[in-house]
């Protein structure tokens, strides 16, 4: 073997120590199932720094990402750091990102990283070993993800992330107004952007669900501001058998009484996420374990019951 072909070998296959883990809906379910459903996200804006009186700047990064860390490990069902809020601030951002997901690891919270990324297939064979490889500093438990170049781009990261026992949640129909003009548009036959790309994520789903288990780990974002497009657009959200992450959560303007109606038969599987609201509690860590348990309560309560 030459050289550059063991490198090659080394970075795509990432050998491992650990035994593989429980697939991540399995592991997702029962975190749900203990704490409620609700994903708490870290985005450290300019904004929010200064509010907590930090300084713009990797350590300011860093003392922000691990109050929230430590409020909600134990008490919430899983963090979602913004990527874009780490990178902006180069590599010692992304260094304070690697950090986020190693110390949610060591405490036991489920993370799933908000990268959204999506390209063309070769490409995403390396953000997969980025973002779901084993042994990648940037691999949580979870990855968000762009199938607007085609679902079947995503290959490659479904793939390692179903070896890893990691999980992907597909972008289908996203929280910003601006989305609906790509995802409610219309195929040839007449099915919606985001009806086929919940086909997809069911089709990859189907082997967990005929295994029993309760969720697959190929999820789908869909905002919680959608208010009835999943059921004018046909997009079979119950048939996905993996777990809807929903922003929008107070600072976009949806609340938990909107989950029901957004959701309807699928509310099972929604995990809310919500960031800036929850986040605008700190610096105190038991003003922020206060905030998030009080919206995970809020969100649960909400998914009990449909309209
Ligand atoms: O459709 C989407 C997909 C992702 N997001 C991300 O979630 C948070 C929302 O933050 P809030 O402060 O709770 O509004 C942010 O990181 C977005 O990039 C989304 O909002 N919508």
């Amino acid at each position: 073997m030459t050289q550059q072909s063991h490198q090659t070998q080394q970075l795509t296959e990432q050998p491992t120590q650990q035994s593989t883990p429980q697939p991540f809906g399995v592991r997702l379910a029962a975190a749900m199932d203990a704490h409620g459903p609700l994903c708490v996200g870290i985005d450290p804006s300019p904004a929010l720094l200064a509010a907590w009186g930090l300084s713009d700047d990797a350590s300011g990064l860093e003392r922000f990402s691990r109050a929230v860390v430590e409020a909600v490990a134990g008490s919430c069902a899983a963090i979602k750091p913004q990527a874009a809020f780490f990178e902006r601030h180069g590599s010692r951002g992304v260094a304070v990102l690697e950090q986020v997901v190693a110390d949610a690891r060591a405490a036991g919270v489920l993370c799933v990283v908000d990268a959204k990324r999506g390209d063309i297939g070769s490409t995403m064979a390396a953000y997969a070993d980025a973002f779901a490889g084993d042994g990648s500093p940037l691999a949580g438990d979870a990855v968000t993800a762009s199938p607007f170049l085609g679902f079947g781009s995503l290959d490659p990261l479904l793939d390692v992330a179903a070896r890893t026992g990691r999980g992907v949640f597909v972008l289908a129909l996203t929280s910003n107004p601006e989305g609906a003009a790509v995802q409610h548009a219309r195929g040839q036959d007449g099915e919606a952007v985001a009806a086929a790309v919940a086909r997809a994520a069911a089709q990859r789903n189907a082997a967990a669900q005929a295994a029993g288990e309760p969720l697959g780990s190929v999820g789908l974002v869909v905002g919680a501001t959608t208010g009835d497009a999943a059921s004018r657009l046909a997009v079979d959200l119950a048939a996905v058998h993996g777990p809807l992450l929903a922003p929008g959560i107070g600072a976009q303007g949806a609340g938990p009484a909107d989950l029901a109606r957004v959701f309807g038969p699928a509310r099972s599987a929604v995990l809310a996420s919500s960031s800036r609201e929850i986040l605008s509690a700190g610096p105190s860590v038991r003003a922020l374990q206060e905030a998030a348990v009080r919206s995970a309560v809020a969100c649960r309560n909400a998914l009990r019951h449909h309209p």
